[in-house]
C-alpha cells in the first residue's frame, strides 16, 4: 500500500465565514484574532476525528449498562504552535484539548532568503512514540518553517502518521514539500491557494497572519 499524504478542505460555513474575514484587508487586529480562534477550533475539530485515542468501556446509566468510549487519558497529546502566527489557531484547539501539552515553536523566516530560524524550542528531549501531535500554524508557503517544525519533531521520536497540522492557507510548494518527506502527513486546511509570490507570501492568501494577530 502506498501511503500519500492527506489534506483536507472541510466543507464547512463556519470554516468558510472566518476564512472569509481573515482574508479581508478591512478586518481589523482584534477581529482578525477571533477568526484565527474560530479556524483553529473547527478545524481542530475536524482534525480529531480517528487521531484522539479512545477507549471502549462501559457506564451504568439510570437506567441500564451501556457501551461507553472515552477519550483515552494514557496516551499523550500535545500541541505545538509554531510562534508567532500559529498562538491564534492554539486558542481554538485547545478548548477542544483541554488536557494536551503545549510545546511552543518560535520559528521565523529571514524575509530575504525565506529561510526559517529558530528562536524557541521547549519541545521535550524525547515524545512517548504514540503521541498524537497538533501542530498550528496558519500559513503553508514555501513549506520551509513546517519542513523545521516536522524535522524537530520526528529527531524527538514523533511518528509522522500521528501528526495533523492544522492551518488556514496551504500552499502548492508547501503541500509538495511535505508530500515527498512526509507521505503519512494529514494536513487540515480552510483553503489551498494557487500561489507563492516572489515575495515569499501567498496569493491570494491574508497577509502576514503573525502581524496581522498581534497587530504589529
Ligand atoms: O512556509 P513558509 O514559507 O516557511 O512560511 C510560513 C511561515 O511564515 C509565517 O511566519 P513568520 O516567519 O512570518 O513569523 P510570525 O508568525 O512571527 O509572523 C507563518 O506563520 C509560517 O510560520
Ligand atoms: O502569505 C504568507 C506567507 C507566509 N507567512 C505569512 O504570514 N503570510
Ligand atoms: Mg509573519
Amino acid at each position: 500500500m502506498t501511503v500519500q499524504l492527506r489534506v483536507y478542505v472541510p466543507p464547512h460555513p463556519l470554516i468558510k465565514h472566518w476564512l472569509a474575514v481573515a482574508r479581508d484587508v478591512a478586518t481589523p487586529s482584534v477581529l482578525f484574532r477571533s477568526a484565527m480562534v474560530e479556524l483553529g477550533r473547527w478545524l481542530t475539530y475536524e482534525a480529531a476525528r480517528e487521531w484522539l485515542p479512545t477507549l471502549e468501556t462501559t457506564v451504568q446509566s439510570p437506567l441500564d449498562t451501556t457501551a461507553a468510549t472515552f477519550i483515552d487519558p494514557q496516551v499523550p497529546v500535545a500541541v505545538v504552535p509554531i510562534l508567532r502566527a500559529g498562538l491564534g489557531l492554539l486558542e481554538g484547539a485547545q478548548t477542544l484539548l483541554p488536557l494536551a501539552s503545549i510545546y511552543h515553536l518560535g520559528l521565523v523566516r529571514n524575509e530575504e532568503t525565506l529561510q526559517p530560524s529558530c528562536y524557541l524550542n521547549k519541545l521535550p528531549e524525547k515524545f512517548d512514540p504514540q503521541t498524537r501531535v497538533l501542530i498550528t500554524d496558519p500559513m503553508l508557503a514555501t513549506g520551509g518553517s513546517m519542513m523545521a517544525a516536522l524535522s524537530e519533531l520526528t529527531q524527538r521520536g514523533v511518528d509522522p502518521a500521528f501528526i495533523r497540522i492544522v492551518c488556514v492557507v496551504a500552499a502548492p510548494p508547501a503541500l509538495q514539500k511535505l508530500s515527498v518527506a512526509y507521505p503519512s502527513l494529514n494536513i487540515y486546511t480552510a483553503t489551498i491557494d494557487e500561489t507563492v509570490n516572489e515575495q515569499g507570501f501567498i496569493v491570494p492568501g491574508l497577509g502576514d497572519a503573525g502581524d496581522r494577530t498581534f497587530g504589529t
